[in-house]
């Protein structure tokens, strides 16, 4: 019996994901501005604890020196992808991978088909401002679908050019979705903070999208 039709009202505790169009507690979509949204679900993942632990477990963790634009920045987290075709380190993974390629298909036309994982071991680590610009996001509409796991950090956006920026808290089993062309119009990073525990990220990229 999947999640959604459970018969039984105690389904919040049994391992799973929330229905991404279940009323009234479905994502929730912010417009920005020049075509760019995000959608959020707060405790997308039912069972997120087990989910965290065999990441921090399994995941063949490295550390990561990215290119952008015409320099190689360090970023100070500890980073894998899981590429199209690889087995996920937890089912619920693939359970929450396909219930998204399953809710945004019409909107994206394709499946999430990689899963990009981020360690950040505290709140020294983090990521500076980028888009995903590597491949059809410098062009294209797309989407980046990040499930969050472990202590909650923020993902915090700004337009491109200037503007002022605005923010997400990601927190354990939350989900958020930068969708239309947040990734070319809008930058985003997860700015270090003072005091953090660990925290997973898992973003679900359709195929060439990074
Ligand atoms: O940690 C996150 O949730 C965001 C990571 C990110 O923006 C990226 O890896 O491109
Ligand atoms: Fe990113």
């Amino acid at each position: 019996m999947d999640f959604q039709s459970s018969l039984f009202g105690a389904v919040a505790t049994s391992p799973g994901v929330r229905p991404l169009d279940g009323a009234p507690h479905g994502v929730e979509r912010t417009t920005l501005t020049r075509g760019a949204w995000v959608d959020v679900l707060r405790n997308f993942v039912v069972g997120a604890d087990d989910v965290l632990e065999r990441l921090v477990e399994d995941v063949p963790w490295r550390a990561e020196r990215r290119p952008m634009y015409d320099r190689v920045v360090d970023v100070p987290r500890l980073v894998h992808t899981y590429v199209v075709g690889e087995e996920l380190p937890h089912p619920l993974l693939t359970t929450a991978r396909d219930a998204l390629s399953a809710h945004y298909l019409p909107e994206l036309g394709e499946p999430f088909v990689t899963a990009g994982c981020c360690f950040y071991r505290d709140g020294r680590d983090s990521v500076a401002w980028h888009g995903d610009t590597i491949g059809r996001g410098k062009h294209a509409d797309t989407m980046v679908a990040i499930v969050s796991f472990g202590d909650p950090r923020r993902l915090a956006l700004r337009p491109r050019g200037g503007g002022e920026s605005i923010g997400f808290e990601m927190g354990h089993g939350d989900l958020v979705v930068m969708g239309g062309s947040c990734q070319r119009t809008w930058e985003h990073a997860v700015p270090k903070v003072a005091h953090a525990g660990p925290r997973i990220s898992v973003q679900f990229r359709p195929l060439n999208v990074f």
